[in-house]
C-alpha cells in the first residue's frame, strides 16, 4: 500500500486558521490526517499543512483542503511516497525526545538508563513522542506522580503508538490500562509496541488491553469504567463533543488529562469541561498546544 501527502503552503497564520476551519467542520467527508508545520527552521513564518491519505486524493478531496484556505490561494502539491520508504525516512528523521522522566526513541537508538525509556517506532499511528502534544502529555504524567496521584484504573482514549499508555502504567505499575483508538490500525502497532517495551497485555494490575473504539463507545470501556485516571490527546472537537461521555467515565476526585487543542481553542474546551463536572488542575502550555489537567468535582 502507498501513502500519499498533500502539502498546501502559506503563511503561518492562514495554515493555522485553515486547520482551526478543518477542526470547527462537523460532518467532514474524507478520512485525512490533516498537520501544519514550518517549512524550514529558519523561515519560521512559512507554513505547510500536510495531509496524509492511504490513496491519491481525488479532485473532490483536493478541492476540499483548497476551501480550508478560505479565499487565500495555497501553492499545493501532491506526491507519491512509498510506504516503505516513508517509515524507513521518518524514522531516521526521528530524533530522541525528553520529557519529565521519560525518554522516547526509536530502536535504533539506546535507552537511556537513567531516564523512563520506550522505543517507539514510526508507524501509521501517532504518537512517537516527538509532537508536543503528546511530549506534553508526557511531562504532564509526570507531574501528576510527583504531586501524589494515585491510579488504580487508567484510560488512554486515542491511543495511537500506546505511548501514553505504556508511560502511564510505568508510573503506577500497579494499575489496569485500557487503551482505545477509533483507528484499527493501531491495535497491530500497540501490541508490538508493548511487546518490544516489554509491557504485558491482558486484564489483570499493570497490564493494558487494547480495543477499537469511537471515544467511550465500547462495552469493554464502559464496563471497566469509571476511571481515576483517563488521557485523551485527540483533537478540540472530538474533546468537547466527548465532555458529557468522559464527565461520566471519570471518578469522583478523579484525574483526566486533556491535550489536542490549540491554545486558541483552550476556552472553548475549559468552558465544555467545566459543564462536565471538572474543574483545573494545571495546564501546561508546548508550542501552541495547551495540554490540561482536568479533576472531577465531587458531589
Ligand atoms: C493526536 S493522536 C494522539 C496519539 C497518542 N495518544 C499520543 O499522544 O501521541 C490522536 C489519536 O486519536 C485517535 N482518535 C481520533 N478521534 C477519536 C475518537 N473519537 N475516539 C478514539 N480515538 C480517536 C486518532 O486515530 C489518533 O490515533
Amino acid at each position: 500500500m502507498s501513502s500519499w501527502k498533500l502539502s498546501a503552503f502559506c503563511p503561518k497564520p492562514v495554515v493555522q486558521d485553515a486547520l482551526l476551519a478543518h477542526d470547527e467542520i462537523e460532518d467532514w467527508d474524507f478520512e485525512v490526517v490533516l498537520s501544519g508545520r514550518e517549512v524550514a527552521e529558519d523561515r519560521p513564518n512559512d507554513w505547510v499543512l500536510e495531509a496524509w491519505y492511504s490513496h491519491k486524493p481525488s479532485k473532490a478531496e483536493v478541492s476540499t483542503i483548497a476551501a480550508l484556505f478560505a479565499g487565500e490561494a495555497p501553492e499545493i502539491t501532491v506526491e507519491k511516497l512509498p510506504e516503505q520508504d516513508w517509515l524507513v525516512l521518518s524514522q531516521q528523521g526521528v530524533e530522541p525526545i525528553r520529557a519529565g522522566r521519560f525518554y522516547v526513541h526509536t530502536p535504533e537508538y539506546e535507552p537511556d538508563p537513567n531516564a523512563i525509556s520506550f522505543a517507539i517506532p514510526a508507524s501509521q499511528a501517532f504518537g512517537t513522542g516527538q509532537h508536543e502534544t503528546t511530549a506534553g502529555c508526557l511531562a504532564m504524567l509526570d507531574a501528576m506522580k510527583r504531586s501524589g496521584v494515585v491510579t488504580r484504573n487508567i484510560a488512554d482514549i486515542g491511543t495511537g503508538t500506546g505511548l501514553l499508555a505504556f508511560a502511564a502504567l510505568a508510573l503506577w505499575p500497579r494499575a489496569l490500562a485500557t487503551a482505545s483508538d477509533i483507528d484499527p490500525v493501531c491495535t497491530g502497532v500497540v501490541e508490538d509496541n508493548a511487546a518490544l517495551n516489554a509491557m504485558t497485555l491482558g486484564a489483570a494490575a499493570g497490564q493494558l488491553t487494547m480495543v477499537v473504539a469511537d471515544g467511550m463507545e465500547d462495552p469493554l470501556l464502559q464496563a471497566r469504567g469509571p476511571y481515576d485516571l483517563l488521557i485523551a490527546n485527540i483533537l478540540a472537537g472530538p474533546l468537547v463533543e466527548l465532555a458529557p461521555d468522559f464527565g461520566k467515565a471519570v471518578t469522583p476526585g478523579g484525574n483526566l488529562l486533556l491535550a489536542g487543542l490549540l491554545e486558541t481553542q483552550e476556552a472553548r474546551v475549559r468552558r465544555a469541561y467545566r459543564r462536565a463536572g471538572f474543574r483545573l488542575a494545571r495546564r501546561l502550555v508546548n508550542g501552541d498546544w495547551s495540554i490540561l489537567w482536568l479533576r472531577k468535582r465531587r458531589g
